[in-house]
């Protein structure tokens, strides 16, 4: 089939070929080779231009960063990969180059793996802002808090630190120790082994709510935010397909997002009831806000400067930034709870530490409930959840966007509109600040130098976006690890699988982690 029957693009001359006659003559042999050619010839120059420009795009954006020397699959790259990705291939990633890159589609993804290069992209918000996957705009909604960038990030993250500093931490506290009874006493009445992943993204996503939405939210509905939760998750990887197609993967994200925010909506309406009308002690994070709402109300009017939580935020604000919190805690805090229960049912020296910390702490009182205080007297335990989080960072990369091109590197640019990712894991397992990074060793942290303590230790990222909840992890951990090992025996049936990592959105163990607990007498060490 011809198709020079729709074409005339040269029966006009324009401004530009008068002017040039040399264009003119070449507009005019593109169009007479284009007009003779059949659509199979038509299909494959196209193909053929693509794919050439698509290669000599990488080529440029690459520069002389590490990387595949050509996009071995043309255009998709390895999208195939990526839909599954494997611990190892990060590995050989990072081991690469301090900058390594691959490019998906029209997407460049430079990666960063060492600790300078990662502190130096996180901190640097002129240049680059956390990147979301497109079908995040849709499900977590264009008005959320998480898509702003700059002051307006900063000014709205100010009015919410306070949600969780230790003076708000100190009101969940009961909230918490009387969920992690309840699952304590689960898992002891479990019969035998069994998988403990989904038993952990249960507690953990049980945990979460109660915090966030105290005694407002059912169990039911914890039940079922709880069991559909990892189809949020897997909506929101980082691969995923950005149009949102009825029944697949982001469909159902979507619907479970918005049911979820539905939830949080009413708990967020009673809550206002509660601290507003009934002039109520604040028990969970809604209450907090609320509270802090109505006092910075009252201050501002002798305080022209209390501008901060002046505004009255709508139930439906609320909600999406309840959902955010959930979202960022959920599949981190299930990871932690993973491998640091694996490590320490394998490690019986650490167990013994622990307990004995628990007992000296509550002066063998086992009555006594858990409360800011306390839990900073639990030196040890901390350790033992600090090392975790560098042994096995629940967070291994995090993506973000560069706005403007930004000079990574003496000899590299990063080019407007790619994805950079600063990596964790090789920071906490970098060997010149941790000796033996693949050990387990908790007490590395008795004489923490600074370049443990704050240069390297990027579990929680570093700058402007710095995790909002990070004091609240490890004050839940530390409290809960020490209350679990008091009253539980951990054993862990290992399988080849166990110390293998699997990837799913954050890290866990491959066998999804087979533990029994048996109860035993808390007072024995
Ligand atoms: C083990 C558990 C957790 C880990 C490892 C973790 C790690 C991280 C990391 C790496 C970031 C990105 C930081 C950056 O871009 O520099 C982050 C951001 C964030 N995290 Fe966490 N997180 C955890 C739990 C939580 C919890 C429990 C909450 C909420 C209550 C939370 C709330 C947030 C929020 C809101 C952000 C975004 C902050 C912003 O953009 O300003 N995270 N977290």
């Amino acid at each position: 089939m011809n198709v020079n029957s729709t074409v005339s693009i040269a029966d006009e001359p324009s401004d530009l070929t008068k002017s040039f006659p040399i264009v003119q003559s070449l507009v005019n042999k593109a169009v007479e080779i284009y007009m003779g050619m059949s659509w199979i010839q038509l299909i494959t120059s196209i193909v053929v231009i693509c794919v050439t420009y698509d290669q000599i795009a990488y080529q440029a954006r690459k520069g002389t960063i590490a990387g595949p020397r050509f996009k071995v699959w043309p255009i998709i790259g390895p999208f195939l990969e990526s839909l599954d990705p494997k611990f190892e291939e990060y590995q050989a990633k990072w081991a690469s180059g301090p900058l390594s890159c691959v490019s998906i589609f029209h997407k460049f993804v430079v990666i960063a793996s060492t600790r300078d290069l990662a502190r130096k992209i996180l901190s640097s918000p002129k240049f680059v802002k956390p990147c979301v996957v497109d079908v995040a705009i849709k499900i977590l909604r264009p008005s959320n808090w998480v898509f702003l960038d700059g002051k307006a990030h900063s000014d709205y993250r100010r009015g919410l630190n306070g949600l969780f500093n230790q003076k708000a931490l100190e009101i969940y506290i009961p909230v918490l120790e009387k969920n992690m009874e309840t699952y304590l006493e689960k898992f002891l009445s479990l019969d035998g082994p069994r998988e403990f992943f989904p038993e952990f993204r249960e507690l953990l996503c049980a945990l979460s709510l109660r915090t966030f939405c105290g005694d407002y939210i059912t169990e039911e509905q914890i039940k079922l935010i709880a069991d559909n939760y990892f189809r949020i998750t897997a909506a929101l990887e980082l691969v995923n397909f950005p149009i949102i197609i009825p029944f697949t993967k982001t469909w159902y994200g979507k619907k479970l997002a918005d049911e979820t925010m539905k939830i949080f909506e009413r708990c967020a309406a009673k809550s206002k009831k509660y601290i507003n009308e009934q002039n109520g002690t604040p028990a969970c994070v809604m209450d907090e806000w609320i509270h802090l709402m109505k006092k910075a109300k009252e201050d501002a009017a002798e305080d022209p400067d209390a501008k901060l939580l002046v505004r009255e935020f709508s139930d439906k604000e609320i909600s999406e930034v309840i959902f955010t919190f959930l979202f960022a805690s959920q599949d981190a805090s299930s990871s932690l709870a993973c491998w640091l229960f694996q490590i320490v049912a394998d490690r019986p020296d650490v167990v013994k530490k622990v307990r004995e910390e628990q007992l000296r702490v509550r002066g063998n009182d086992l009555s006594k409930r858990l409360d800011l205080d306390l839990i900073n007297q639990m030196t040890y335990t901390n350790n033992v959840v600090k090392e975790s989080l560098r042994y096995r960072p629940p967070v291994l990369m995090v993506p973000y966007v560069v706005k403007q091109s930004f000079p990574v590197t003496e000899g590299y640019t990063a080019p407007k509109g790619s994805m950079i990712i600063p990596t964790l894991y090789p920071a906490l397992h970098d060997p010149e600040v941790y000796a033996e990074p693949d050990s387990f060793i908790p007490e590395r942290w008795e004489n923490a130098t600074d370049d443990m303590h704050k240069r390297n230790w990027l579990v929680f990222g570093t700058g402007p976006h710095m995790c909002l909840g990070r004091i609240y992890v490890l004050m839940l951990f530390t409290g809960m690890l020490g209350k679990f090992l008091l009253h539980a025996d951990l054993v862990h049936h290992k399988t080849p699988l166990s110390e293998e990592i699997k990837v799913f959105a954050t890290i866990f163990p491959k066998d999804d982690l087979i533990l029994e607990w048996k109860r035993r007498n808390p007072l024995e060490i």
